[in-house]
Formats: structure tokens, sequence, C-alpha cells
């Protein structure tokens, strides 16, 4: 079959995004600005034509759930509207493949801030880790901003913002005492979540800077809690 027209440029996004969330904050520069348990937020605070792109970093530690079951709640529609707290209107444009959509977001208005879409392609693929190559237990979802013929950002109702985005997941096992059967407590999900969001339109950057300290820690939460209630009582999914 012919290859879709985006995939070269999913592939590059993707692998470059793999890289960027397997730097860990080494380079510095990342302010840590949010923590909850185990969830760590930083920022570094970037401007782009005085408008604030901050790009985040979010460490994560989540027992019972496997990185695969992490990115397929992240990726898959079906399950968006129960854990994406700010999303008016979800549409999937286009199926490029059995991993790759492409979709329109819709999301609520957050004061002061006018009302945004977001149209992005995304990509859900499996990682061989670096370390190790034989060991499966890498999974990510890769989330990249997309131009569509149907789509065009419209003049009118919305901003259309720029993101990048990545959910990397690392699957850790603690094997059980000997011939102990594996359960979800001798599992553990190391999360790195990068965004980069361009808002698209002038915002105040102490509004939005207030918007996304407030945001960013809620959607993470709250996604990552949905993910734990929703797997806890199914067979682990590797
Ligand atoms: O990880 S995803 O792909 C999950 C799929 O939905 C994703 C994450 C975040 C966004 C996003 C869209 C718009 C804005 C606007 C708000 C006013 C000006 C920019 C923001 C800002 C950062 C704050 C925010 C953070 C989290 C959730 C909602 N709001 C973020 C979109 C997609």
């Amino acid at each position: 079959a012919t290859q879709h027209h985006l995939w070269p440029q999913i592939e590059k996004v993707t692998q470059e995004q793999i890289h960027y969330a397997r730097l860990g904050l080494g380079e510095g520069g990342w302010q840590l600005f949010a923590e909850d348990g185990e969830m760590k937020m930083y920022r570094r605070e970037e401007e782009i034509d005085g408008l604030v792109v901050d790009p985040l970093k979010a460490c994560h530690v989540v027992r019972g759930v496997t990185g695969h079951e992490m990115c397929h709640y992240f990726f898959s529609p079906q399950y968006r509207h129960e854990w994406e707290g700010t999303l008016e209107q979800m549409t999937v444009v286009e199926n490029i493949a059995e991993d790759t959509l492409v979709f329109l977001q819709i999301h609520k208005r957050i004061w002061p801030a006018s009302q945004r879409d977001a149209l992005f392609w995304s990509h859900i693929t499996q990682v061989p880790d670096q370390h190790d190559q034989d060991s499966h237990n890498i999974w990510v979802v890769v989330n990249h901003s997309t131009q569509h013929p149907q789509h065009p950002p419209k003049t009118g109702k919305y901003v259309r913002v720029a993101l990048t985005v990545c959910l990397y997941c690392q699957t850790l096992v603690t094997p059980p005492a000997n011939g102990a059967e594996l359960t979800r407590e001798n599992i553990t999900c190391k999360i790195t979540y990068c965004a980069v969001v361009n808002p698209g339109g002038w915002v105040p950057a102490s509004a939005l800077r207030a918007i996304y300290k407030r945001e960013y820690p809620k959607f993470l939460k709250r996604f990552t809690n949905y993910v734990i209630d929703q797997t806890k009582n199914k067979p682990i999914y590797f």
C-alpha cells in the first residue's frame, strides 16, 4: 500500500519525542511548579512573539497499571470524554491506520482565554527499551498538530492551538515470590508526559500561566485515576 503523506513526519516527530521524554530533567532550566504524591510537574518559561508556550514535563509513577494500558486509554477516542475535563467536542477526522488517527477537538472556554480548538494526529506505538532490546515494556502516544483540507484553522469561532504532546510509559515488574502468580501489586507504570501548547492567539502571560498551573495537574491526575479505576478488575494488559 502506498504510504500516507503524513507518515514521514509521524515517524520523525515520534522519534524526536521519545528522545525528548528520555532526556529527563538533566539539562536544567526546568522548574518544579506542582507536586502531588508521586506526580511532579516541571515547566520552562518560554515565549514566542509574546505568547507563553511554556514546555511542560511531568513525571509520575502509577502502581497497578501497565504502560500499554495507560497509552491505550489515552489514545483511544471512545474513552476521552470520560477523562478529558476540558473537552467540549471531539471528532476523529481521519483513520490513517489502526495506530494512527487525526482528531479535531473543541475545548471548553477557559476564562479569560477565548475558546480553542486543536487538530492533531495521534500515534500509539511500542518502543524497544534502549538498555534491553528484547524487553517490550515501553509504550508511547504522540499527539502533534497538523493541517487538514476539510478543517482549516477557521478565523471564525475558535482560535486554533498548536501542540505537541508525548505520553511515554514504562512498565516495571517486581516478580512475586517464587511460583506466585503475577498480580497488579507487582506492576508499576513510570510516566513521562511532555507537552508544548502554543495558544495560537494572544492571552495575557500571567493569565495563561495560571491556566497551565491549574489545568495540567488536574488533567494528569484525573486521567491516571481514570485508568487505575478502569483496569483494576481487569486482566493485566501488557
Ligand atoms: O494531552 S492532550 O493531547 C489530551 C487530549 O485532549 C492535550 C492537552 C492539552 C491541550 C490544551 C488545549 C488548549 C489549551 C488552551 C487553554 C487556553 C489557551 C490554551 C491548553 C492549556 C494548557 C492548558 C490545559 C492543560 C490541560 C488541559 C486543558 N488545558 C491545553 C490539548 C490537548
